[in-house]
This record gives structure tokens, sequence and C-alpha cells, in this order.
């Protein structure tokens, strides 16, 4: 039996940002990588200006938990409105671009999928290299998974940046007859962690988009009030430009400008 109203709700881990959520989805490319082996330019972050003059930007998401929570179904949910009951588990990396429009500016959110089975893991420092967002997954059916979550921030932590936006997510909320892990139990890790709460299903779509979409705008947020003109961030943007004028050629390019995976 489903329940889908016993769904946590997102839990703020700041004060209300100052955008709302209302983010303009305008395309859903199928960009699926699996590049393991190929040396390439991994991206880390950009913005750049299309021929009008117009702002874009380009953020790296990771997706991360133990295997089975529902990462990807989660992405596939997010990205395509797809759910697979018998998906198999992710072998190495995949990823996904979502463009959208945030204050007239083009977004655009490159979200990483990869195993959750350590032995099916590409090279992990690749993996978060260039991350400025993160959704930890559990799956609330099963206490291991939750409990595995400090180990994941931890990875976290040694292998991208602080300011990473990071959103902890407990899938499976459809299946709360067979709940293993409270709502409270997950806000008080959240804000212990200092991090954005929510439960979601990728089965029925709870809460998905504003899984997502939250972490992209807490992104979006940080990466306004710095304004990208650092020093420090020039040699990024130079990287990244030419990512972007590839990407925009074709969608079947968006793929092969953006790929992993080089060993640190
Ligand atoms: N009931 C329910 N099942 C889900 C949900 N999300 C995923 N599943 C199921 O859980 C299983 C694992 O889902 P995946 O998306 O492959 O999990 P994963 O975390 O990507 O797994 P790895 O690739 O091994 O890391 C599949 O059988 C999915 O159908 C959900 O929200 N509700």
């Amino acid at each position: 039996m489903r329940s889908m109203s016993s769904c946590a709700s997102l839990l703020h881990r700041l004060p209300s940002p100052p955008l709302s959520l209302s983010l303009s989805l305008q395309t859903s490319p199928t960009s699926l990588s699996r590049n393991l082996g190929k040396k390439k330019k991994t991206v880390k972050r950009a913005m750049s200006s299309d021929d009008e003059g117009r702002e874009e930007y380009l953020f790296k998401i990771v997706v991360i938990g133990d295997s089975a929570v529902g990462k990807s179904n989660l992405l596939s949910r997010y990205a395509r409105n797809e759910f697979s009951a018998n998906s198999k588990a992710t072998i190495g990396v995949e990823f996904q671009t979502q463009s959208m429009e945030i204050e007239g500016k083009e977004v655009k959110a490159q979200i990483w999928d990869t195993a959750g089975q350590e032995r099916f893991r590409a090279v992990t420092s690749a993996y978060y290299r260039g991350a400025v967002g993160a959704l930890v997954v559990y799956d609330i059916t099963r206490r291991t998974t939750f409990e595995s979550v400090g180990r994941w921030l931890d990875e976290l932590k040694i292998h991208s940046d602080t300011t990473v936006a990071r959103m902890l997510v407990g899938n499976k909320c459809d299946l709360e007859n067979i709940r293993a892990v409270s709502v409270e139990e997950g806000k008080a890790l959240a804000e212990e962690e200092g991090l954005f709460f929510v439960e979601t299903s990728a089965l029925d779509s709870t809460n998905v988009k504003t899984a997502f979409e939250m972490v992209i705008l807490d992104i979006y947020n940080n990466v306004s009030r710095k304004q990208l003109n650092s020093d420090t961030y020039k040699d990024e943007l130079t990287v990244n430009r030419v990512s972007l004028v590839k990407d925009d050629n074709s969608a079947s390019k968006q793929s092969s400008g953006f790929s992993c995976c080089s060993s640190t």
C-alpha cells in the first residue's frame, strides 16, 4: 500500500532563497554518456555569453549514495519523466544535461550519476571534480543506506569544494509501510550537517523536481553572489566557454562536449 502524503517536504537549510522555485525548463535532452577510459576535459562550472550577450551558466551536480537507493531513477524521472522498476546497477558514470532559465539567464545543470557499488565506480576524484552541487541519497526503507550518508558526505568533502550545495534525499517515500528511517531522523541529520532535506519518490514523482531544482537554485544564488569574476575563476571560464560552444551546436555533440573521466 502506497502513501504519498507521508513524504517529508522540503526543509530549508537556510532562510528562504531570494528566488522562487518557478524555473522554466526549456529542453529535456538525453545526453547520456559512458566514456570510461577516455581522457577528456572535465567541466567545472561555467559562465559565458551567447550571441545576444545573454549569460549562460553550467553547473555540475553529482548524485551519490549506496547502491539501489534510486539514484538513476531519480535522475531519469527528473530528466525524462521515466521510471524503471527493473533498473540495473549503474556501471561507471552517466550524466544528463538539463537546461532551464533563471532570471532570464540560461542555466544548464549537468547531473552525474555513478554506481553505488564500489566495484562499479569510476575514478572517484574525476567524478567529483568541478561539482558545485550534490544530492546525497538514501533509501527510507533500508537503514544501512541512511547510516552510510556520513561516509558519502566525507567523500564529498574530500573531493570537492566546501561551498558545494548539498541536499539530503530520502528516496522511496512511496513505501511508507516498510519505512525504516523516520522523517525526524532525516531532518535531524540534515540540520546537523547543514543540508537541505527532502523525501522523494522516483516511482510516483513526489518532490523529485523540487530536490534537483532547489540545489540548482542554491548554486545559482551562490554563484550570483560571487559574481564569477575572481582571478581564480577565469581559467575555468576559458575552458568551459569552449565546451558551451560545442554544447550549443547540436544535441548530439552535447555528450561529447562534456565527458568524464581523467584521473588525478
Ligand atoms: N518503490 C520505489 N522503488 C524505487 C524508487 N526509486 C528506485 N526504485 C527501485 O529501486 C531499485 C534501484 O534503483 P536504481 O535507480 O537503479 O538505484 P541506484 O541508486 O541508481 O543503484 P546503483 O546504480 O547500484 O548505485 C530499482 O528496482 C528501482 O525500480 C522509488 O522511489 N520507489
